[in-house]
């Protein structure tokens, strides 16, 4: 996956590069820019060498979800949703043009796949292999309806998230100037000007600090929800079948009795020693939630947080712009409600 981080913050930096190359410095909103580049990476990483394309699916798949969300925000009619209204055609549309674009993606795959070529160790590969696996030994296998929704759940679960991680640590670092300028000692000590590899990434401990310290401050899941299929009793508590419960991952982040009385400060020394010290060895810190349904991409995210951020910090230093308000809103993830304005300077310039 090393490859697709690169190329994807690569595309990013060369054009943050652009516009600060006149005047040493610029002002933008780096969110934008950050969705993008989460998308081009899950984009690379699950379709490959169909990258553009998959990008198009991807495109629909958030059109259907603006639209889904629109219907959701009016009047429940039953039946509504069959009628040929203008977001019902529109969303049918879009999901005929998903549909016949994979189905042309898996062709072409199963055919190079039987043909005998090299795989692209793609998760579309992944999952046309083990689905022409399945179909052979048990003459069953995923539809395509099938394949939408495993395409649609790495999307929605791994872009947003990865995105709203990078932004927050890009305005705490502007805040925190102290802690930039330590971060990016240990970068140039570790990297100096060369291309991120596996093994420094791995060795990057002060980054790893600040990643963990933002994902407590600003988890990008708030929440989590679970049902509860039986009666269980859980410590005092029976919980009777059929209740809903909800995790709150922000408050138990924020909570001064687990942390401490400095529970809402930015202070990532406190994972100096790493998450199991920090936390006391107690289920406190869940950004990536817990138990059986935990975050398969987390190594990734983490890996793809690290390389963008060595990536930033190799070029530039940052600080906030006046024309920033802070508001973190959660919409499905917590998001910078106004964006997030920073000034960016090229390396060497004051
Ligand atoms: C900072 C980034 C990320 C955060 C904070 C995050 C957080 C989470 C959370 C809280 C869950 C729910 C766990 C639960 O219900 O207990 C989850 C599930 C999941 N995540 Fe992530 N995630 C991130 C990045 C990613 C990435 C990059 C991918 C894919 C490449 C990914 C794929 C998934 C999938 C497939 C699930 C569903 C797992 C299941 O239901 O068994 N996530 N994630």
């Amino acid at each position: 996956m090393l490859p697709a981080f690169y190329q994807s913050c690569s595309d990013m930096l060369r054009k943050w590069e652009k516009m600060v190359c006149t005047e040493g410095y610029c002002e933008l909103d780096v969110w934008p820019y950050l969705v993008d580049l989460t998308r081009d990476v899950i984009s690379r990483s699950a379709f490959g060498s169909s990258f553009k394309e998959g990008k198009r699916i991807f495109q629909l798949l958030e059109d259907q979800l603006v639209l889904t969300i629109k219907l959701i925000q009016t009047v429940y009619i039953p039946g509504w949703r069959f009628l040929p209204t203008k977001t019902n055609r529109e969303m049918k549309m879009k999901h005929r043009d998903i549909k016949e674009s994979l189905r042309e993606m898996i062709k072409r795959r199963e055919k190079a796949i039987k043909a005998g070529e090299e795989s692209n160790e793609d998760l579309l590969d992944i999952l046309v292999e083990s689905n022409i696996r399945e179909m052979e030994a048990k003459n069953m296998g995923m539809s395509i309806e099938d394949v939408i929704e495993e395409c649609k759940l790495f999307y929605f679960a791994g872009q947003e998230t990865t995105s709203v991680l990078l932004v927050w640590t890009m305005v705490l670092l502007a805040r925190y100037p102290d802690w930039q300028s330590k971060t990016r000692e240990e970068v140039l000590h570790v990297l100096g000007d060369s291309k991120p590899d596996a093994d420094g990434l791995n060795r990057l401990k002060v980054v790893t600090m600040i990643l963990y310290e933002v994902l407590r401050l600003y988890p990008p899941v708030v929440e989590l929800g679970r049902s509860v299929p039986k009666e269980i009793k859980l410590g005092n508590l029976l919980l009777p079948a059929g209740a809903e419960v909800s995790v709150p991952i922000l408050q138990i982040h924020h909570d001064k009795d687990l942390w401490g009385d400095d529970a809402r400060e930015f202070k990532p020394e406190r994972f100096a020693e790493g998450v199991s010290k920090a936390t006391k060895s107690q289920v406190t810190f869940l950004p990536f939630g817990w138990g059986p349904r935990i975050c398969i991409g987390q190594n990734f995210a983490m890996m793809e947080a690290k390389m963008a951020m060595a990536m930033i910090l190799q070029r530039f230093w940052f600080e906030l712009s006046p024309s920033y308000a802070h508001s973190p809103y959660s919409r499905a993830t917590l998001r910078p409600q106004h964006g997030a304005q920073i000034v960016l300077h090229k390396l060497g310039s004051n």
